[in-house]
């Protein structure tokens, strides 16, 4: 069973945008939240992961970004991507480490989403890990970032990037890592809304359980939902599906220490 999400008719679609996310392999992916989440088998929290990006990914086509490419070295993950509904790439050995290999990677799938799409004139790099995100908000920071070489959006606390906006021209790879935000401003990007008065669902990346508990009050997707064992997600992250959201999620029993 495939996992295509409903767009809703009366979107416009963002037909010169494209998001890249990319995810390394799940069972390296994480660690932080699966440490404070001890309870949680391995399945379950590879099921999350993987629950978290098929969440971020339907609030960007239901955003009217129907073009999206994920890269990584997971067969589990590109499956799931491609089952999605995106164009999967498989993420070639030998990058680098660490954040250097994310951001090689990040670049690699951009350069990829050039050749597959000629027409499309921004590129947005998104972390795959924001089970709160919303079409509404993804369509107010493209609203925004338009007409900007490069624009930042920071996380919760300010330091990290939950998504940069570029041309696509842009062929460098970006700053993802530790104080990347800053990082990313001293590259030339101007922050979007440096207040944090907006896109509270956007900044909300997922590292640890406090920021699950942060994504959770702000409500969170169908698939997030699913693999938490909570049957009724958020009321305004789309319409319900009409089936299993994920034909993975059923192979796993709910997580016990769901709240
Ligand atoms: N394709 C790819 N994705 C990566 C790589 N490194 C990190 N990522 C992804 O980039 C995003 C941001 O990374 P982090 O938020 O640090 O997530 P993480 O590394 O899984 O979490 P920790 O283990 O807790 O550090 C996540 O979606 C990761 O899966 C990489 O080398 N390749
Ligand atoms: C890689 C990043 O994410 P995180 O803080 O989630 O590790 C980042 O913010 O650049």
């Amino acid at each position: 069973m495939t996992s295509t999400s409903p767009t809703d008719p009366g979107v416009p679609r963002l037909g010169d945008v494209v998001a890249v996310l990319a995810v390394k392999r799940l069972g390296e992916a994480k660690t932080r939240l699966a440490a404070s989440r001890s309870s949680a088998s391995d399945g379950l929290h590879r099921e999350l992961v993987l629950a978290m990006m098929l969440d971020t990914m339907d609030a960007l086509r239901r955003s009217g970004i129907d073009h999206t490419v994920v890269i990584s070295p997971d067969d589990g993950v590109l499956a799931a991507a491609h089952g999605f509904g995106a164009a999967s790439v498989r993420e070639s050995a030998g990058h680098g480490v660490g954040v250097d290999r994310l951001n090689q990677a990040f670049a690699d799938a951009a350069a990829d989403a050039r050749r597959r799409w000629p027409t499309v004139r921004t590129v947005m790099l998104v972390q795959a890990d924001l089970p709160a995100a919303t079409a509404d908000s993804f369509r107010s920071v493209v609203t925004q970032a338009r007409g900007m070489r490069e624009a930042v959006l920071a996380d919760r606390d300010g330091t990290g990037t939950t998504l940069l906006v570029r041309r696509s021209d842009i062929s460098e790879p970006p700053h993802f890592g530790p104080d990347s935000a800053a990082a990313h401003r001293e590259a030339g990007a101007v922050e979007l809304d440096p207040e944090h008065l907006r896109w509270a669902d956007l900044r909300t990346d997922v590292d640890t359980a406090d920021d699950l508990d942060a994504a959770l009050s702000l409500g969170v997707g169908h698939h997030t939902a699913a693999a938490l064992g909570k049957r009724h997600p958020a009321p305004d992250h789309g319409p319900a599906m009409a089936s299993e959201p994920m034909s993975v999620t059923k192979r796993f029993r709910p997580a016990r220490d769901a709240s």
